[in-house]
């Protein structure tokens, strides 16, 4: 028999038998970013928004054994205007919740998202060594431009349509601080200066990509991860992460600007 839930914990928010519920839909993400090596362990997390509620998984877990009687929920209405000083309206009977909240609620007030996912993929650690020992100041960013998947990303904050072949995807990169909750002013300042940008690198850490629904953040995250994989391979060949398509290859009329 498991421990028995107090009826005023509210436990009903995180027990439904639909398995695109948040409270079962994050811990079957992240069973899935376990596999890619997104989540090892116990490093990074996913969030959902759905409607006013935040779910949200605990502190030191491994992300893919949870369930869904393990996570947070918040209301960001109740929160309202003190984001610091969290309280929830459920929480499990043992632990805490992610270090990583405040930088979740910061793509759900700011970018109206309503999914946000933290990876500690090694391709985007790596893109961040490369871009630091690139140094002289370009290493706040990582661009790159011509390759198809770029299409898999937004055009930017409300904004419709994709990036285009052509368009060149910028990520912000920020500098990991000792505490995870310390990178939020650091994130923030990062939407403030690329308002178009689905995701923010942190340097030495992992990623933060987010979109409107949990359907576009993890098909953002997944091509970026993609994107970053294949940058490391680009430069191990000496190919350039930015490049002009040769005058010399057909373009469609469209595309000649
Ligand atoms: C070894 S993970 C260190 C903390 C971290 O970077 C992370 O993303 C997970 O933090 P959480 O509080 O969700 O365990
Ligand atoms: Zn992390």
């Amino acid at each position: 028999m498991g421990a028995q839930q107090e009826p005023e914990n509210n436990h009903h928010l995180v027990t439904s038998e639909d398995q695109d519920h948040p409270a079962n839909l994050i811990p079957s993400l992240c069973a899935k970013f376990w596999n890619l090596g997104w989540v090892t362990g116990t490093g990074g997390g996913c969030s959902i928004r759905d409607g006013d509620l935040v779910y949200i998984a605990p502190s030191g877990v491994q992300k893919e054994l949870m369930k869904a009687s393990d996570l947070y929920v918040l209301s960001l209405q109740q929160q309202q205007p003190d984001l610091k000083n969290r309280t929830y309206v459920r929480s499990p009977p043992h632990g805490k919740p992610s270090q990583c909240t405040p930088l979740f609620l910061a793509a759900f007030t700011r970018r109206g998202a309503g999914c946000c996912i933290h990876t500690h993929s090694q391709w985007a650690v790596l893109v961040t060594l490369l871009l630091e020992a690139q140094g002289s100041g370009s290493d706040k960013v990582f661009e790159i431009n011509n390759i198809e998947q770029i299409k898999g990303f937004g055009r930017g904050f409300q904004k419709s349509g994709n990036l285009g072949y052509h368009d060149t995807l910028r990520i912000p990169v920020i500098e990991n601080t000792a505490h995870e909750e310390d990178l939020t002013e650091f994130l923030e300042e990062a939407m403030d200066k690329h308002p178009d940008t689905y995701a923010v690198l942190v340097r030495r850490h992992g990623v933060y990509v987010w979109g409107d629904n949990v359907h576009k953040a993890k098909t953002m995250c997944e091509s970026l991860d993609y994107l970053f994989q294949l940058a490391v391979q680009m430069k191990h060949l000496g190919i350039p992460w930015l490049s002009d398509i040769p005058e010399t290859l057909p373009r469609a009329k469209a595309d000649i600007k």
